[in-house]
């Protein structure tokens, strides 16, 4: 078998299209723009580019982007003062910190001192605890854009048996979550589950949120499984040759080895091009949600979990 490729960022372009068109009347109809705030402290070049990225696609989509780049050594109160101002300010519906943020900063505290309906991360403690109860909150956007892919997919969920590999509060945890909430049987895997393989063996649906290039293979895949690989691994690609300065050149990879997963899966996200694109198109699904919950406006519809 030969798995079909679901592909992401052709997704996460109709995700898009449906958040320029929402924002489209909401400036229209009610002179509303939503508006982003990305906060990056520090130089992190992988992180660079994707506040960028996110900053740019805000605009294509007709909202404002708002970008605070702070120094590696900015203080803990210095930050939480910007956070604050931004609470504050009524032409930002969300706010995202880039993560991880240096060691002398403590990530829960910064993240809990965003105004929950400003979280368009979903990491606030009050969404985490909102979600695991199954009332209305801010969903964190790679979780939300592997499930908008599941439904896209699959139709119903209900029943499967999904694995979750990963258990971080940024994406295996939330998965997890919302995949009960759609009637999956969740298991959740880690670095101390015994027969990993065998486990993933048995699922339906299997996410991969590890961080370890290639490490699930195919042999790992349920034939006909669907396969959502959220790894986003930088590795060495001596096949590329070698940069203008003699290092070698560099390529991304997923959690999965994706050929021989491919061979058995029934279908099964690329990286690039899988849940990356579809993470950044969440993030501004999420910022028009938090724009339209502000002003007691009914919320776009299909972007929502
Ligand atoms: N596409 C996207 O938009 C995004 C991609 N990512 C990518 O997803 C991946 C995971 O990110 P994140 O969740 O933040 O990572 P974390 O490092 O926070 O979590 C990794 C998880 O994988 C588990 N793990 C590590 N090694 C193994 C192993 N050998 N066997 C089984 N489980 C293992 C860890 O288990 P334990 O808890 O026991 O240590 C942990 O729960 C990364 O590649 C990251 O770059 C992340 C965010 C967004
Ligand atoms: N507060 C916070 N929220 C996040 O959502 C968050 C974060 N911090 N820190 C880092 C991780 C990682 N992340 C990605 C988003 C898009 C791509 C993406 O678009 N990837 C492209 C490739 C990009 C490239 O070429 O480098 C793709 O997979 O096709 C990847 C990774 C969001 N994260």
């Amino acid at each position: 078998m030969t798995a079909q490729i679901i592909d992401g960022k052709a997704f996460a372009e109709t995700v898009r299209e449906k958040v320029a068109a929402h924002v489209a009347r909401l400036k229209e109809v009610h002179g509303i723009t939503p508006g982003l705030a990305v906060v990056l402290v520090g130089e992190d070049p992988a992180s660079q580019v994707y506040v960028r990225n996110k900053g740019k696609q805000t605009v294509e989509c007709g909202m404002n982007s708002y970008e605070h780049k702070l120094s590696a050594d900015t203080s803990e109160a210095d930050l939480l003062a910007l956070i604050e101002q931004l609470n504050a300010d009524p032409a930002v519906h969300g706010i995202l910190v880039q993560l991880p943020l240096p060691d002398h900063l403590d990530s829960d505290l910064v993240i809990n001192a965003i105004d929950p309906t400003k979280d368009v991360d979903g990491f606030h403690i009050s969404n985490v605890g909102l979600l695991g109860t199954g009332q209305k909150s801010m969903v964190p956007c790679t979780p939300l854009g592997c499930l908008m892919m599941l439904r896209d997919q699959l139709g119903s969920l209900s029943g499967l048996n999904a694995v979750v590999v990963g258990r971080s509060n940024i994406v295996g945890k939330p998965m997890a979550q919302l995949l009960l909430r759609d009637s999956c049987t969740v298991t959740i895997a880690h670095s101390r589950t015994k027969d990993i393989e065998e486990v993933c063996r048995r699922a339906d649906i299997l996410v991969a949120a590890v961080g370890r290039p290639e490490m699930i293979k195919g042999s790992w895949v349920k034939p006909g499984a669907t396969v959502i690989d959220v790894g986003i691994n930088r590795v060495d690609a001596p096949e590329k040759g070698l940069r203008e300065d003699g290092t070698v050149k560099t390529k991304l990879v997923g959690d999965v080895e994706f050929d021989t997963a491919a061979e058995v899966a029934g279908a099964i996200t690329p990286v690039p091009g899988g849940v990356g694109p579809m993470t950044i198109a969440c993030l501004l699904a999420n910022t028009v949600t938090a724009a339209c919950r502000a002003n007691d406006l009914p919320e776009p519809e299909g972007l929502t979990a």
